[in-house]
């Protein structure tokens, strides 16, 4: 198999077989399926999926999910916003509705986090609040939950109106169900091998930043100070709504900084121009289904590398599930057409036909 993403030199280093995960075939000119290409999977890599709606972003996404399942020493986790990841328990997956504790979000976050200006009152006062909770929580390694961060707003002496915003933004957060005092550190992520989908429909956007974030700076403390062997992957679909909010510092330091340590991240996104420009070149994979609009092809100029000729946007192919990958390690770029997943894909538009009411109809009109 051609392996992109692989240094050369590395492979012939290698007395064991590096973990690859396969992306599919190369795709001649003529439409005809070539040989079989994987992405490696051995070192870490910063990777982008590009694709307006429909060209199969998401599906690409589950295919690299399912290859980190079946590869040694790696663990990926699915950050799922629209919920089309489920399939990926008949990979050994699970599916979790994402709880984090309140204090792995560092002080200076929450004002912003509950919409508070930080150098107003109320969001200065949150501020404090919530750092006295996160160093009492580093002190004795409890975490308070936010109804007694609440309780410890009513305490302070702070103005009567000024307590009573703070409390009331802290009822929103509690309503949206992701802070639990008692949830499992974040390296229980990743401690085996299996991917884990992190469910984060129907959650508002900023409580899914706030998740991302607790889970992208997690991973990468966790390997930094060596308390997780396996190496993360972090995939991350409809990614620009997280370069967004409060997720952004967290995922740029993956961008700039995750390799070292062994983290890796892959941003899906049907609107590469929303990224950050530090997001394609900081990565070295870059998988772009077909693009229209006029600024997301601009974004690619980002990635025109001096090895490659002509303009890729001019490269893009059309086809569903078919990807230029642009590799920075062998300094190529090829069309692929990306493998079909062996486990259920949950994207895609609704179909009428597709409806128990078009089963029954058509039960009925057949007799
Ligand atoms: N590699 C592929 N092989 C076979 N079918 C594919 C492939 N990629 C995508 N498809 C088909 O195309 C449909 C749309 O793909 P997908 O859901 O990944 O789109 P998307 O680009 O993520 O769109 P959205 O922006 O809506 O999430 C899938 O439901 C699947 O039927």
């Amino acid at each position: 198999m051609n392996v992109l993403g692989r240094v050369d030199a590395e492979i012939g280093s290698e007395t064991r077989s590096p973990a690859t995960v396969r992306l599919g075939s190369f795709l001649a000119r003529d439409g005809s399926d070539g040989a079989a290409v994987g992405i490696d999977a051995d070192s870490p890599h910063a990777a982008v999926v590009f694709g307006k709606r429909g060209t199969g972003k998401s599906y690409t996404l589950g295919v690299l999910a399912e290859g980190l399942a079946d590869a040694t020493g790696v663990a990926p986790v699915v950050v799922d916003p629209m919920g089309v990841f489920d399939g990926l328990t008949e990979a050994g997956g699970r599916v979790l509705d994402p709880v984090v504790r309140p204090t792995v979000l560092p002080a200076a976050v929450w004002p912003d986090l509950l919409g508070l200006d930080p150098a107003g009152g109320p969001g200065s006062l949150l501020w404090r609040v919530v750092a006295d909770a996160v160093e009492a929580a580093e002190g004795d390694g409890n975490s308070p939950s936010i109804e007694s961060i609440r309780w410890a707003v009513s305490e302070t002496d702070a103005p009567d109106r000024t307590r009573r915003a703070v409390r009331n933004h802290l009822r929103l957060a509690e309503s949206w169900g992701i802070f639990d005092a008692t949830a499992p550190p974040i390296t229980s992520l990743v401690a085996s091998g299996d991917p884990t989908v992190l469910d984060l429909s129907g959650v508002p956007e900023a409580a899914a930043g706030a998740v991302v974030r607790a889970v992208a700076r997690g991973l990468y403390d966790a390997r930094v100070d060596g308390s997780v062997d396996r190496l993360p992957w972090l995939l991350v679909d409809e990614a620009h709504a997280f370069f967004d909010g409060v997720a952004d510092p967290a995922l740029r330091t993956l961008l700039t900084r995750g390799r070292a340590p062994g983290v890796s991240l892959v941003c899906a996104t049907q609107r590469p121009s929303a990224l950050p420009g530090v997001a394609v070149s900081q990565s070295d994979l870059l998988v772009a289904h077909r693009l229209t609009a006029g600024p997301d092809v601009d974004a690619l100029a980002t990635a025109e590398a001096t090895y490659l000729d002509g303009d890729l946007a001019a490269r893009l192919p059309t086809g569903t599930g078919e990807a230029l990958v642009v590799d920075d390690a062998s300094e190529t770029a090829h069309t692929v057409r990306v493998r079909e997943r062996r486990t259920p894909h949950g994207g895609g538009d609704p179909r009428a036909g597709d409806t128990e009411a078009a089963r029954t109809e058509g039960t009925g009109r057949t007799g």
